[in-house]
């Protein structure tokens, strides 16, 4: 297959160099470590090779679009929360990806469970996980859930209202049980990340505030309370963040309260959840921390606020999600068409557009976040393009890397692959336009399985009961 220059003259100048942040990259077929699964490569033919096996050969049985998930490296995610944190309790949060299949990867690493609803729940039990290794989230469960998670045996209900403590009580008279529960408090932190996910300032639904006082209030009801046994603060302060000034923020904040606690009640507060939001790399501007980093500034932290209070070391949890799944796994798209598009001052953009989109990817058009991609089914000399790869929804929002340079010879029929599509893109995929989801396979020892089937029209159509 001869490839031609479609992008014609237009080349990576000055006036399509796009944002500031974006580098052109000394080499396009190169593959940055620091995006993607460990040991990706490309074979003798320029394929990419995702824990040996190549993306063109999963596409061939799978088809496009596809997430390919590196079991390995998702293992090895988990693991790495897991030693730099020793002696905390890590709850890889499922919200990120779940399925049956990576609830028993997360079980069989020793990392316990957040669940959000009864869906996760259900699936997360069918996979193996031990209910009290789970713990409850959301900010309105249902009292099918709730009383749910007291059956099953759920390890810990995180409180996030007033009325919730009510139906908790409520349901465990009925049972006859107790509920361990942490409460969910808000530490008005601005964490430094998109306004959407940021989830410790004042004005927004999760948690119980601090500074209104409203979770004093809610830790002294629950430790009064003869159907709750009190374990704990919890406090999430926004997720995809890169420094540990927030976490400093909310420890400050969080260890006040429980010093507060104690002088209320007498009594210590067991522990202390920091919730999640460990930034990945997207593209190759991006610059997480690593595990260790992070644990040995939480541990300093910690250290020096019970030290200033006299307060006894709690026990302390995190619940990592996007930075154990999302690195491990990979987009793959098929392109479609690409077009050459005047914009204003006599300047270019070319589009690429593939066949998944919005549907499978909701990051970009929810919160602006920027990704990269590479072409996955060969090398190419051509020289970068500038590009703008978007999908095929009936949305001009439907971006899906709104600045990545691409050789000029990209076409239809080539593959392109993301990185970083682990967390958050199946989770949070719909039928938009009715597409179908896409599957996700996992590929440990060049040995590809399928945790989600793609979705079939048939599928919708049987959801689909009116006349
Ligand atoms: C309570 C709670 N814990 C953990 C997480 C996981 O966040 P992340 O995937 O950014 O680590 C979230 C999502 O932001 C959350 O709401
Ligand atoms: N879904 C978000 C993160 C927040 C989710 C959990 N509170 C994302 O894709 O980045």
């Amino acid at each position: 297959m001869t490839h031609t220059h479609i992008a014609g003259s237009i080349h990576a100048d000055a006036s399509n160099a796009g944002p500031q942040w974006l580098n052109l990259p000394e080499d396009l077929n190169a593959l940055d470590p620091a995006l993607w699964p460990v040991g990706a490569h490309r074979n003798e033919q320029g394929a990419i090779v995702v824990a040996g096996a190549s993306l063109t050969d999963v596409v061939a049985e799978y088809g496009t679009p596809a997430y390919v998930m590196d079991e390995a490296d998702f293992r090895a995610r988990a693991v790495a929360f897991r030693d730099s944190f020793p002696g905390w309790n890590v709850y890889y949060a499922g919200k990120a990806l779940l399925t049956k299949t990576v609830a028993r990867w997360v079980e069989e690493e020793g990392l316990n469970l957040d669940v959000t609803t009864m869906g996760e729940m259900r699936i997360a039990l069918a996979g193996g996980m031990p209910a009290a290794r789970l713990g409850l989230h959301g900010n309105n469960k249902s009292d099918a859930e709730i009383r749910f998670a007291l059956e099953q045996g759920v390890g810990r209900i995180i409180i996030d209202s007033f009325p919730e403590i009510e139906r908790i009580e409520a349901a465990c008279r009925e049972l006859g049980v107790k509920a361990a529960a942490l409460v969910r408090v808000t530490t008005g932190v601005e964490a430094h990340t998109h306004e959407y996910i940021a989830t410790a300032h004042e004005d927004q639904k999760f948690g119980l505030s601090i500074s209104g006082g409203h979770a004093l209030a809610a830790l002294v009801r629950c430790h009064s309370s003869a159907h709750i046994d009190l374990q704990g603060i919890h406090s999430h302060i926004g997720s995809q963040i890169f420094e540990t000034h927030g976490f400093e923020v909310a420890i400050r904040r969080t260890m006040r309260l429980a010093h507060q606690f104690r002088t209320a009640t007498g009594t210590e507060m067991p522990e202390l959840d920091l919730g999640g939001g460990f930034g990945i790399a997207y593209t190759s501007a991006d610059t997480p921390m690593g595990t260790r980093e992070l644990a040995s500034a939480f541990e300093e932290m910690i250290e020096h606020e019970c030290r200033g209070y006299g307060l006894q070391r709690p026990q302390l949890s995190i619940e990592p999600g996007r930075a154990i799944c999302g690195p491990a796994g990979v987009a793959v798209y098929e392109v479609g068409t690409v077009k050459v598009v005047d914009i204003e001052g006599g300047r270019a953009r070319v589009y690429v557009s593939v066949d998944g989109g919005m549907s499978d990817n909701i990051r970009p058009a929810l919160y602006a976040a920027e990704y990269s991609c590479v072409l996955a089914n060969r090398v190419s000399e051509a020289e970068p393009v500038l590009c703008r790869v978007v999908g095929k929804h009936c949305e001009g929002g439907d971006i899906l890397i709104r600045f990545v340079f691409l050789p000029g010879d990209i076409g239809p029929g080539d593959l392109i692959a993301v990185p970083g599509s682990g967390a958050y893109a199946r989770s949070m995929a719909s039928n938009y336009n009715q597409v179908p989801r896409p599957p996700l396979l996992s590929v440990r020892d060049s040995k590809t399985s399928v945790l989600l089937r793609r979705e079939t029209l048939d599928d919708l159509m049987r959801l689909d009961v009116g006349e």
